[in-house]
């Protein structure tokens, strides 16, 4: 595998999740696989699990790490062609992917959503700027639109914790008092069309996501229907798709509370606001598997890195 920038570059989801579980048996069993090796995170986006999980799991390769927070630390990046450079951007995306890859063998990228600028956001100019001028594998660590990792984590996470072969999962909405991107969502979306399981979205009116990503899912707008007989809740809020990056007015009662999550398992990529997405009693509860999810992130990680590695 050259890059991971989405979940369609997983070649066989039951074979990732399997190797990546009996992984956590031996998390070190392929030490001697990075020796030699360096990966570089560049953060231009805030993070806690994403950052350590995958320096981690780079570490129980035996690869050598370098993490940078691009967006305070390093020149601010021109990413347009033929621009003439000559006002608050230092330096061109040619130039730092081509001297990043000089240093690594691989590159891990987060850069969110700006919220502002739907095609902007939609052509990832950070992430398909290093694809394009970078000569090693491009990971996606949150994109503007996709958040591969993640789900890759929250399909090893539903397979540990699944009693029934086809589980129910619901992806919640939920509410929240910023404007949030559609990578989380969007990737755990793909990723349960890739798995065999009784889906369905739930989101007030308004909230529809990227129809060419929710093509073939079920959408239901009565989140308490939604919820009947679920195994597994992932409540999750993301802004407004249609009306670009905004938070409307028609939500109504939609956290996740002890009452409407019944017998389910609950699942959040974190972090989570307490009691505004999710009540205390959920994730303070034995029916929680957000810890889970956060700590197969470095399982995901590692599998990802392996499958790079292999074929450098
Ligand atoms: N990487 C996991 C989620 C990251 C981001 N959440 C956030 O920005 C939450 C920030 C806050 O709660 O203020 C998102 O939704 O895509
Ligand atoms: N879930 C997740 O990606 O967490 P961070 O944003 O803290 O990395």
């Amino acid at each position: 595998m050259k890059h991971y920038l989405s979940v369609n570059d997983i070649d066989s989801l039951p074979m990732w999740v399997s190797e990546a579980i009996t992984l956590k048996q031996n998390p070190t069993a392929y030490k001697d696989l990075g020796e030699q090796k360096t990966i570089c995170l560049l953060f231009f986006s805030n993070s806690l699990r994403t950052r350590l999980s995958t320096q981690k799991a780079a570490m129980n390769l035996g690869m050598d790490v370098m993490v940078m927070n691009f967006g305070s630390e390093g020149w601010q990046l021109e990413f347009e062609d033929g621009v003439t450079m000559d006002q608050g951007k230092a330096e061109h995306i040619k130039e730092a992917a081509q001297v990043v890859s000089q240093y690594c063998d691989v590159v891990a990228i987060r850069a969110f959503a700006g919220l502002k600028d739907k095609e902007k956001d939609e052509a990832e100019v950070v992430l398909n700027g290093f694809k394009q001028h970078a000569s090693i594998p491009v990971v996606n660590m949150e994109s503007s639109v996709g958040h591969p990792l993640q789900a890759l984590a929250d399909a090893i996470t539903v397979k540990e914790n699944a009693i029934t072969a086809k589980p129910k999962i619901v992806l919640s909405w939920a509410p929240h008092p910023r404007a949030l991107p559609h990578a989380v969502p969007n990737s755990f979306i793909e990723m349960m069309k890739l798995q065999d399981a009784e889906f369905v979205i739930t989101h007030p009116e308004g909230y529809e996501l990227n129809p060419k990503i929710t093509a073939g899912c079920t959408i239901e707008y009565d989140q308490a229907k939604a919820m009947e007989n679920v195994d597994f809740v992932y409540a999750k809020n993301w802004s407004s798709y249609s009306n670009y990056g905004a938070i409307l007015d028609t939500e109504n009662n939609w956290m996740i509370t002890q009452e409407k999550l019944g017998s389910a398992k609950f699942m959040h990529c974190l972090p989570v606001r307490r009691n505004v997405v999710v009540e205390d009693a959920v994730l303070d509860g034995s029916q929680s598997l957000v810890l889970e999810q956060a700590n197969n992130r470095t399982f995901a990680a590692q599998i990802v890195l392996q499958k790079i590695l292999e074929s450098l």
